[in-house]
C-alpha cells in the first residue's frame, strides 16, 4: 500500500491524509488558516499554466481597481460645478445658447470624462473574465493531465483502495471546482487595491469612519468563515456516499448494464436507492443552507448599520456645512462602494481560506507515492532470461483481508518452461501472476529472477518482459486494430505486426468478417460500434500478448468464453508459439491445461501438487479428482 499511511506522521498536518478522520466534524480555525498556504503551490501553478496570461488578467485588474474612485470623484467635479452653476445665477433659456455661450464646457467634459470611465470600465470587465476563463481553462487541462500521470505510477493496490477511490473523486472534482478559487483569488487582489484607493480619499475627510465600518462587518466575516468550514466537513463526509451515488446512476444508465437492468427489473430498485441516498444528502445541505441564510441575514445587518451610522454622520456635517454636496455625494458613494468592498473581501477571504482547505484534497492526492517503483540502481531484465523465476517461501494477502491469498508458496518458473496453474476458485492462480508482473510485492518471501530479488530490476523493463491477459480483460471501445495495438502501444502504427498478432490469436477471422476491417469500432459505447461475442472480444484480448515481443507469456483464463474447440487450438498455438518462451496458463479446462510441460496445483494459497498431467493422475489427488469429475461430465 502507498504511503502516507495513517500509522506513520505524514507530511505538514493539513496534508496528512490521516487527517481525514479529523472531518468527520469542522476544521479547526487553525486548520482554515493553514489551509491557505496551498495557495503559493496554487498560484505557481497558475502562473506555470501561462505567465503571459497571468501577467496580463493580474495587470488588467489593477487598472480596474482604481477605475470606481476616479469615476466616484469625476462624480463629486459634476456635481460641485452643477451646484456652482446653479449658485452663480447664469440664466439660460436653452441647451444651444448655454452650450455656445461655453458655460456648460466643464460640465460636458466631465460628463464626458466619467462616460469614458464607464465605457472602460465594462470594457476591462470583459477582457479580464475573458482572460480568466482561458485560463482557468488551461489550469484545468494542466491539472487534469498532471492527476491522470500521477494516478497512473500509483500501484494497483491503491486504485482497489476505497479511502483512494475517495479521495480521486475529491481530487477529480477539485480539477475543475478550483476554476472560481483563482477569479476570486485575483479579484481579492483587484478589490483590495480599489479598498485602498478608496481609504485613502475618505483618509482625508473622517478618518475614524474607516475603523467602524471594518468593526462592523468583523461579525459577517466570522459567519461566513464558519459556514464555510462546515459545508467542506459536509462534502468531505459525504464523498462515499456520493461516489455510491454516482455509481448508481452509473447503473441504472449505461450499456454494460441494460441488459441485467431489464431481464432482472432493477431499475425500481436503483431509483429506490438513488432517491433514498439523494434525499439524505439534500436535507443535510438544506439544513446547512437554511442556517447560513438566516445568520448571514443578522450578521450583515450588523454591517449596513455600521454603514448608517456613518452615513448620518457625513450627513449631518454637510448641514453644518463642513462638507459641499459634492463632497456629500463622493462621501456617501465611497463609504457604499467601501463597506461593499470591505464585506466583499472579507467574505472572499473566508471563500478563499474554505476553498483553499479543498486544495488539499488535490494536493494530498499528488503526494501519494506508489510503493512499487524501480529502486534507484535498477537492475536490466536478462535477455534471454537463463534460469527463470524461483518463488521462494511468498506469502501474500490483499489489503485488510484476514486471509492470506498465498502462503509459503515455493516453486520454480523455469526458462523455456510451459506452466499450467490449477486451482478451485479462489485458489491464488490469479495473485501469483500479479506477483509475478509485479502488480503487488510479495508479504513475505521474494520472488527471484535469474537469482535476483524481482525488485532489484527495472520495473519498466520487466513489466515490457511480461505479455499478460487477464480474465477481466479490458473491452477498449477502440477500433478492432486498436484493441490489439495497445498490447504494444509503441507498435500502434505497425500494421502488419497487428495482423500477425491478430493471425497467432485467431482473431483474424473475426476482424475480417466485420465492415471495416481493423479500422472497425467496436463495442457499443460509440455510434459506429459493433458489438462481438464474449469469445470474439477474448480472441482480440489474446492477439494483445502477441503484440509484444515478451520473454514471459502469461494468460489467466482469458478463454472462458471459448468454445472447447477453439480454446484447444488457442493454447495450442500459444504452445507451438511459446516455444522459446516461458509461458504461464490458467485455466479450468483440463484439455488445455494437459498441454503444459508442468502443472501446479493450488489450493488454497498454497502449492499441493506438481507435476506433468500423467504423473499428477497417477498421484491421485485433488488433480486427479477435478480431472475424473470433468471427464464424467462429458461421458
Ligand atoms: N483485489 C483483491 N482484494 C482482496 N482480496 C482479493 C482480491 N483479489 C482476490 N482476492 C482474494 O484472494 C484470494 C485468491 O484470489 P485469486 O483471484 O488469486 O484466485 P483464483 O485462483 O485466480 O480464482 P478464480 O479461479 O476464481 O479466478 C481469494 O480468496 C480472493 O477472495
Amino acid at each position: 500500500m502507498s504511503r502516507p499511511d495513517p500509522a506513520t506522521p505524514a507530511p505538514p498536518a493539513p496534508s496528512d491524509p490521516a487527517r481525514a478522520a479529523g472531518h468527520a466534524g469542522k476544521p479547526s480555525l487553525r486548520e482554515r488558516f493553514d489551509a491557505l498556504r496551498n495557495l503559493p503551490p496554487f498560484l505557481r501553478q497558475i502562473w506555470a499554466t501561462s505567465p503571459a496570461l497571468t501577467l496580463i488578467t493580474l495587470g488588467l485588474r489593477l487598472v480596474r481597481a482604481l477605475l470606481p474612485i476616479a469615476t466616484l470623484y469625476v462624480g463629486k467635479l459634476i456635481i460641485d460645478e452643477a451646484v456652482r452653476l446653479v449658485a452663480s445665477g447664469v440664466h439660460v433659456d436653452s441647451l444651444a445658447q448655454a452650450w455656445h455661450g461655453g458655460q456648460l464646457d466643464t460640465l460636458a467634459a466631465l460628463l464626458l470624462l466619467e462616460f469614458g470611465l464607464a465605457v472602460g470600465s465594462d470594457l476591462l470587465g470583459r477582457v479580464i473574465s475573458y482572460g480568466d476563463q482561458l485560463l482557468s481553462e488551461l489550469f484545468t487541462n494542466a491539472t487534469s493531465v498532471r492527476l491522470m500521470e500521477h494516478a497512473a505510477n500509483l500501484d494497483l493496490e491503491d486504485f482497489e483502495d476505497p479511502d483512494l477511490q475517495d479521495r480521486l473523486d475529491r481530487a477529480r472534482r477539485q480539477t475543475v471546482g478550483r476554476m472560481s478559487l483563482m477569479s476570486q483569488l485575483f479579484g481579492q487582489v483587484q478589490d483590495t487595491v480599489t479598498v485602498i484607493s478608496f481609504a485613502v480619499g475618505l483618509l482625508v475627510y473622517a478618518p475614524w469612519l474607516i475603523a467602524l465600518l471594518a468593526v462592523a462587518l468583523i461579525p459577517a466575516f466570522v459567519g461566513e468563515a464558519h459556514f464555510n468550514a462546515l459545508g467542506y466537513s459536509l462534502n468531505y463526509a459525504w464523498t462515499p456516499e456520493r461516489r455510491q451515488l454516482e455509481y448508481v446512476r452509473q447503473m441504472g444508465a449505461s450499456v454494460e448494464t441494460a441488459k441485467e437492468v431489464k431481464i432482472f427489473n432493477l431499475h425500481r430498485f436503483l431509483i429506490a436507492r438513488y432517491r433514498q441516498l439523494a434525499d439524505k444528502f439534500f436535507k443535510a445541505n438544506r439544513a446547512l443552507a437554511r442556517r447560513r441564510a438566516l445568520w448571514g441575514t443578522v450578521l450583515a445587518g450588523l454591517g449596513t448599520l455600521g454603514y448608517y451610522v456613518a452615513y448620518g454622520y457625513i450627513a449631518w456635517r454637510t448641514v453644518k456645512g463642513d462638507f459641499s454636496i459634492g463632497d456629500l455625494t463622493f462621501l456617501a458613494g465611497s463609504f457604499r462602494r467601501l463597506r461593499q468592498l470591505l464585506e466583499g473581501l472579507l467574505v472572499g477571504f473566508s471563500q478563499v481560506a474554505g476553498q483553499a482547505l479543498y486544495l488539499d484534497d488535490l494536493f494530498s492526492f499528488f503526494q501519494i507515492e506508489p510503493e512499487i517503483a524501480s529502486p534507484a540502481d535498477a537492475a536490466a531484465v536478462p535477455k534471454p532470461i537463463r534460469t527463470g523465476f524461483v518463488f521462494d517461501n511468498v506469502g501474500f494477502r490483499y489489503p485488510d483481508a484476514e486471509h492470506w491469498a498465498l502462503r509459503g508458496l515455493s516453486f520454480e518458473l523455469r526458462a523455456g518452461e510451459v506452466l499450467a496453474l490449477v486451482g478451485e476458485n479462489g485458489a491464488g492462480k490469479t495473485t501469483l501472476v500479479k506477483l509475478l508482473a509485479r502488480l503487488y510485492d510479495p508479504d513475505e518471501g521474494r520472488i527471484l529472477l535469474d537469482g535476483r530479488d524481482l525488485r532489484e530490476y527495472d520495473l519498466d523493463q520487466l513489466r515490457a518482459s511480461i505479455g499478460v491477459i487477464f480474465q477481466d480483460f479490458v473491452r477498449y471501445h477502440l477500433t478492432a486494430g486498436e484493441n490489439i495495438g495497445v498490447g504494444q502501444i509503441d507498435a500502434m502504427d505497425d500494421g502488419e505486426r497487428i495482423r500477425e498478432a491478430a493471425r497467432r490469436s485467431m482473431a483474424d477471422e473475426v476482424i475480417e468478417s466485420l465492415p471495416m476491417g481493423y479500422d472497425q469500432q467496436i463495442g457499443r459505447r460509440f455510434k459506429t460500434g459493433v458489438d462481438l461475442s464474449g469469445g470474439q472480444w477474448q480472441k482480440i484480448a489474446i492477439a494483445r500478448a502477441y503484440m509484444r515481443d515478451a520473454q514471459v507469456m502469461i494468460l489467466d483464463e482469458p478463454t472462458a468464453a471459448l468454445d472447447a474447440r477453439a480454446e484447444f487450438e488457442v493454447f495450442q498455438r500459444f504452445k507451438e508459439l511459446s516455444q522459446d518462451k516461458t509461458a504461464v496458463l490458467i485455466s479450468h479446462r483440463f484439455s488445455s491445461v494437459r498441454m503444459a510441460d508442468r502443472i501446479l496445483v493450488l489450493a488454497q494459497g498454497r502449492l499441493e501438487a506438481s507435476g506433468t498431467h500423467e504423473e499428477l493422475l497417477a498421484q491421485g489427488g485433488r488433480y486427479a479428482e477435478l480431472f475424473e469429475l470433468q471427464a464424467a461430465g462429458y461421458r
